[in-house]
């Protein structure tokens, strides 16, 4: 039986592991390869999910942390591709693009609070999705947003970008949005929301911020 308990631990994981992951960025030098220092982490975090969830090796631990119902072949599901996606975030955009800064925020906080809020108080479905519900969108709408201008705000006071904020609040805004509608469309029997999100947010980042947070 798969607890409550495990499901909000899972979720924190979910949220705290990308959100200490970037916050990290500015430990690393100003070397153009610091980006490559940086991918160590989730590269062997590939490595770990792929070896533990192909079954050469087990770690009860890390499948009760990380998996919903405790199977070593979900490694291979979610936290991979959430793991894959960081992996990505940090070497194509790292800490000098917005891009990267706002699709790390919805995919760790924004989906990691709609399930955290969703499953506790979601009791009013979505017309078009019945497992998913509106305060859970919600909550991965305030959520997104407010930590995306969270780390905006970091990696503009460390100095790694300018955001002009009369202009990147109402653009933020449209991401959030763009972010939720993606996430609470029923497509995550086909595409995982850990794929979708990010995928979604890194698009209309691009088109609305291009490479400058201005
Ligand atoms: C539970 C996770 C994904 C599953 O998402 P979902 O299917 O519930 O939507 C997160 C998996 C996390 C992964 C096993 C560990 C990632 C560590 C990260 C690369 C580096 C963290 C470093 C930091 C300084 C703690
Ligand atoms: N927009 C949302 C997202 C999740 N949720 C709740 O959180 C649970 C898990 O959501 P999910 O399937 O997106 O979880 P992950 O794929 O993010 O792990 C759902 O079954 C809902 O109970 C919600 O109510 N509304």
């Amino acid at each position: 039986m798969y607890s409550k308990k495990m499901s909000l631990s899972r979720k924190v994981v979910h949220v705290l592991s990308g959100v200490f992951f970037m916050a990290s960025w500015p430990l690393f030098s100003n070397s153009t390869g610091a980006r490559f220092f940086a991918a160590v982490v989730p590269f062997l975090n590939c490595a770990r999910l792929l070896t533990y969830g192909l079954g050469f090796y087990s770690d009860e631990a890390l499948v009760k942390s990380v998996t919903r119902e405790g199977k070593r072949e979900e490694l291979l599901r979610g936290p991979l591709y959430y793991v894959i996606v960081l992996l990505i975030i940090v070497l194509v955009f790292w800490r000098d693009s917005p891009i990267g800064i706002i699709s790390l925020s919805m995919m760790s906080g924004g989906d990691g609070f709609a399930d955290i809020v969703g499953r506790r108080f979601g009791s009013l479905k979505l017309p078009f999705n019945d497992k998913k519900s509106w305060v859970g969108s919600a909550a991965m709408f305030i959520s997104g947003f407010l930590l995306s201008a969270l780390m905006l705000s970091y990696f503009s006071w460390l100095g790694y970008i300018q955001v002009s904020w009369d202009q990147a609040i109402g653009k933020l805004v449209l991401v959030a949005l763009a972010a939720t509608a993606v996430e609470c469309i029923p497509v995550t029997d086909v595409v995982d929301d850990n794929i979708s999100v990010p995928l979604a947010t890194m698009l209309v980042a691009f088109l609305l911020f291009g490479n400058t947070a201005h």
